[in-house]
């Protein structure tokens, strides 16, 4: 009998091990026998277009998608059991339509395993996980380590000060932090703004 399709959930900072444990998932799958397929955003240029690279260099074939439409068109078309889906926090589809996207997908009994950031830079939450957690069968919150202190790492650090949501990188442009190093950071920052403006006569 085929299993029945659940949404299992990676999210957490940067570094933290999403890519990797979406890649230990569906390795398991293929082991046994799942008819599978792996997704990234075709905004993610940060590695080899047709590949899902974690920071460790595990890789996963990948098939680019502009929006999750595409995926459950894929899906349906090629009758799969699972699917994986990497930086989910970056299709621009609405994240109610989302909701609608992944139920339809459980209903054909396909298996979908996602890894997102939960938070940008500033800690705000990503729309697209907050909404898709509560409706998960399994959810997982990594953890990297501090970057700073080695502490259990709650935020991903952004070096520079570009103000876009969105600015793909890796190490070159963030760093994962807990929470008290990257408030004490934020407020380093704050505090060399200000003192700026106030030599500059603001
Ligand atoms: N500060 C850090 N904390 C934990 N892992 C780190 C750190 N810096 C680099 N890494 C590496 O990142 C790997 C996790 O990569 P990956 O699964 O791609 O994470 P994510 O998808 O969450 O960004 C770890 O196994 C480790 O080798
Ligand atoms: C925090 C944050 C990250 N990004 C980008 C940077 C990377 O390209 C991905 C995250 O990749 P990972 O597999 O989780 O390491 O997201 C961004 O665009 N905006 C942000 O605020
Ligand atoms: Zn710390």
């Amino acid at each position: 009998m085929k299993k029945q399709g659940k949404l299992i959930v990676h999210t957490g900072s940067m570094f933290s091990g999403k890519t990797t444990s979406l890649w230990r998932e569906l390795y398991r799958m293929r082991i046994a026998n799942y008819k599978i397929a792996a997704f990234k955003p075709a905004i993610d240029n940060r590695d080899d277009d047709k590949k899902i690279v974690s920071h460790d260099n595990l890789e996963l074939d990948a098939i680019k998608v502009e929006n999750l439409n595409d995926v459950l068109d894929y899906a349906t078309k090629h009758e799969l059991d699972a699917i994986g889906i990497d930086e989910v926090q970056f299709f621009p589809n609405d994240p109610t339509e989302v909701i609608d996207i992944f139920n339809e997908l459980m209903a054909k009994n396909i298996t979908i395993v996602v890894s997102g950031l939960d938070m940008d830079y500033k800690t705000r939450p990503f729309e697209i996980i907050k909404e898709i957690m509560p409706i998960a069968d399994e959810l997982t919150k990594h953890h990297a380590i501090c970057a700073s202190c080695g502490e259990d790492a709650w935020a991903s650090y952004r070096k520079s000060t570009d103000e876009s949501r969105i600015q793909i990188g890796s190490k070159d442009k963030y760093e994962p932090l807990c929470r008290e190093c990257y408030n004490q950071m934020m407020s380093d920052r704050e505090k060399t703004k200000n003192q700026i403006s106030l030599e500059l006569g603001d």
